[in-house]
């Protein structure tokens, strides 16, 4: 029997076939034959666009690499640099100034700055976490990282260490919901009378209400929680009896169906696909294991209290949620089209993710008060790609009777051609944008990649101080902010990529706020209600008032300026130690991808920081090798080297893991080939992405397991 079956040409993968008509399309009053053709058309007239746009990418890609082949050992001219840029519409002539028209965007996005959590859709139990990430307690959070600068004892509640919580807690209150007199340090009760809080408040609109043992603050749009609760550990210690400060603190998430995922067949795809289902239909649950203990994890419900003026009112209780699709790069075997061709999965993905978002316009206290659907849009280079993802969800919604601009867009700017043309990407999507964020991994890995001919990069490390990503972080928010997005839509700003690392975060994210993002990216719940204290910190609206009025702070010119490395001469502990570095990062991500599937992992560093990996970070690792490579700052065999050494090294941290299969010494496993094709082909994957090698090498492994 074949595992495809015939829907009005196309050729649809049985269990993604199932899923669509057993589940996604039920209840949702559409007739199946009536979506089929109209998907099949999607299809049929979209595909040959998809693939014209990709060719545009690779024509222009080379004629940038011929350029700086022909200039090689000349000192590089900025402004031919950008004359030629122009003339290869590269960069694209900038429009009249204008102003974006996204209506009915929910109040997470618009209204409140928070932090925003990204989750990989195809582990129920952590998408599931992410979505009740609205709430966390604050001092889970300080008690259970790093963030007090000391760790408690072993063995049971730390009184000392819960003490510095507890302090930490009182002097966040006092910068937060200032008193009308004294310090909550001193506070030895709360209660509410006749709807007024004591302590009182300097500002007593602070106060947004009770319940039993709950009273509710608010500062700069975001709740704060105190639970009353003298019986505990922390109750018990604490002169007022709160047992706990609890913050509102992923205001969003984006469930990801690209970077963080490993998603290369149907079957991956149909375990995306229903999970987000089923978070938007709100059936989606997981049993949740630690120790003796078995919880079924579901969505939370929503905070219902007492408001000062006596009225009941509700809160949510759930993040706002964001659905993540991939790019227009990638194919997917899931459906084939009438020529036996897999479809793009970019356009499969906007059908689908859509289709199943319908099922929460259908509730009036959906994960949208505003009927919309949030939809990010990964690596998309210029305006002319941002016009193609605007006409597929325009598609989209005909197919499945929605209003048009029901799809809200997210555009990341993490691609160069999108940086430099971010005015024009913004007017492309100027009805449905509801963010733009600085995907500052991917970007520079496809910094890297296009200037691959013009010599050999600064390391890894040494890109946050080139001159183009303080450009690109500006110009995102200053061209944000001038095509009218305060108040509309968010612009955001990139990952906290070390996930253990909740001190440093504490110190230095607070600079996303200051920078005038309404949202930043954090990789967990915990560092969520960590990040949030920021936004209690810093009055976003007002940051972005001040940027606006200052006007452009950088250049085009700046944005371009290229990070080749410039007299450098690297030690050759230097180089082993950049080399050694990115080969640990790529083999220890590589080996859980292509054996297991996973899509995200935390991976030790040289220095054995446990760092968030993804393709994103993957992508800038395997460029920086494949470009040191091409000039010959390593040979081919000091690479190969220094791979298997680091293959070992990977082995020995996963030894522990039962199901793990070593790279070494045989090194002749899918993953290690893998991580090798990612380095040694990097110079010719488009874009520098690592998604076809990682999708072939585990469709390759998928299908040995199955063998
Ligand atoms: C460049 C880009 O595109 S960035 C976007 C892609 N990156 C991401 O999406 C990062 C998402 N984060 C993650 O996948 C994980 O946090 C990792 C891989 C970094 C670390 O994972 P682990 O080592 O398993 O985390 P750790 O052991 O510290 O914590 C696990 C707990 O935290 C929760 N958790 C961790 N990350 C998340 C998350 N992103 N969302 C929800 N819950 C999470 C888990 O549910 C688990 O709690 P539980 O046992 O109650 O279920
Ligand atoms: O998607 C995010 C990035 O940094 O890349
Ligand atoms: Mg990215």
């Amino acid at each position: 029997m074949s595992d495809y079956i015939d829907r009005k040409g196309l050729s649809v993968h049985r269990e993604l076939g199932r899923f669509l008509e057993t589940r996604a399309l039920a209840k949702t009053g559409l007739n199946y034959d009536d979506f089929w053709r109209g998907f099949a058309d999607i299809i049929h007239e979209l595909g040959p666009k998809n693939r014209a746009l990709l060719e545009k990418r690779e024509t222009i890609q080379q004629q940038v690499d011929d350029w700086h082949k022909a200039r090689a050992g000349k000192p590089h001219d900025a402004e031919a640099y950008r004359t030629f840029l122009s003339e290869i519409g590269y960069l694209v002539p900038e429009g009249p100034d204008f102003q974006i028209e996204t209506a009915n965007v929910d109040p997470e996005i618009a209204e409140i700055p928070g932090p925003q959590l990204v989750v990989p859709i195809m582990n129920a139990r952590f998408a599931l976490n992410a979505a009740n990430a609205r709430w966390g307690s604050l001092y889970d959070a300080l008690y259970g990282t790093d963030a007090l600068g000391t760790t408690p004892k072993p063995g049971g509640y730390d009184p000392e260490h819960g003490a510095r919580a507890i302090a930490w807690g009182r002097a966040f209150l006092d910068q937060a919901v200032q008193l009308a007199a004294g310090s909550w340090a001193d506070v030895n009760a709360v209660s509410v009378k006749e709807g007024a809080l004591t302590p009182a408040l300097a500002d007593p609109a602070q106060f947004a209400g009770h319940a039993e043992d709950r009273i509710y603050l608010k500062n700069n749009g975001l709740m704060i929680e105190l639970r009353l609760d003298a019986e505990t550990p922390v109750g018990q210690q604490d002169r007022a009896g709160i047992s706990d400060i609890r913050l509102e603190s992923a205001m969003s998430a984006i469930m990801d169906c690209e970077d963080s995922v490993a998603a290369v067949d149907a079957e991956d795809k149909v375990l995306a696909y229903s999970n987000w289902l089923g978070l938007m239909d709100r059936t989606l649950t997981e049993e949740v294991t630690k120790g003796d203990k078995t919880i079924t994890r579901k969505l939370s419900g929503d905070i219902h209290y007492t408001a000062p003026d006596g009225t009941q009112a509700t809160h949510k209780g759930r993040v706002l949620m964001l659905v993540r699709n991939v790019g227009h790069l990638m194919t997917n075997p899931a459906i084939l089209d009438k020529d036996g061709q897999e479809v793009p999965e970019g356009i499969m993905d906007a059908v689908v993710t859509t289709l199943c978002a319908m099922h929460d316009l259908m509730r009036d206290d959906g994960n949208s008060v505003k009927g919309s659907i949030y939809v990010v849009k990964p690596k998309m280079h210029g305006p002319e790609e941002v016009a193609f993802a605007d006409e597929i969800f325009t598609r989209v919604e005909a197919l499945l009777g929605l209003p048009q601009y029901t799809v809200k867009l997210g555009i990341m700017d993490e691609e160069r051609r999108t940086s430099a043309n971010l005015k024009e990407c913004i007017r492309a999507a100027k009805h449905r944008v509801a963010f733009i964020n600085t995907g500052f991994l991917d970007r520079t890995g496809d910094e890297i990649h296009t200037s691959m001919e013009a010599g050999p990069m600064v390391r890894k490390g040494d890109m946050k101080d080139a001159a183009w990503i303080s450009a690109y972080e500006d110009r995102n928010v200053d061209v944000g902010l001038a095509c009218g997005l305060r108040g509309r839509a968010q612009i955001g700003k990139g990952m906290w990529a070390m996930p253990d690392r909740m001190a440093d975060m504490l110190e230095q994210k607070i600079a996303h706020p200051e920078a005038g993002a309404n949202c930043a990216w954090v990789p967990s719940p915990t560092a969520a209600t960590l990040h949030a204290t920021h936004y209690h910190r810093v009055d976003v609206l007002a940051r972005q008032d001040e940027i606006a009025a200052q006007g452009a702070r950088s250049t085009l010119g700046e944005l371009l300026t290229i990070p080749v490395a410039q007299g450098v001469n690297w030690s050759d502990a230097e180089i082993r130690d950049e080399v050694e570095n990115n080969a640990q990062g790529i083999l220890g991500y590589v080996v859980r991808w292509v054996d297991a599937g996973i899509g995200c992992s935390k991976v030790p560093d040289i220095h054995d920081v446990g760092l968030m990996e993804d393709r994103a970070t993957c992508r800038i690792s395997s460029q920086a090798l494949a470009n040191w490579l091409h000039h010959g700052v390593v040979s081919e065999a000091e690479v190969m080297d220094a791979m298997r050494a680091m293959a070992a090294k990977v082995d020995a941290q996963n030894a522990d893991d039962p199901s793990y299969d070593p790279m070494a010494p045989g090194y002749d496993g899918e993953a290690f080939k893998a991580a090798c094709d990612l380095v040694f082909k990097g110079r010719a994957q488009p874009s520098g992405y690592t998604e076809p090698m990682l999708h072939a090498h585990r469709l390759a492994k998928k299908a040995q397991m199955a063998g």
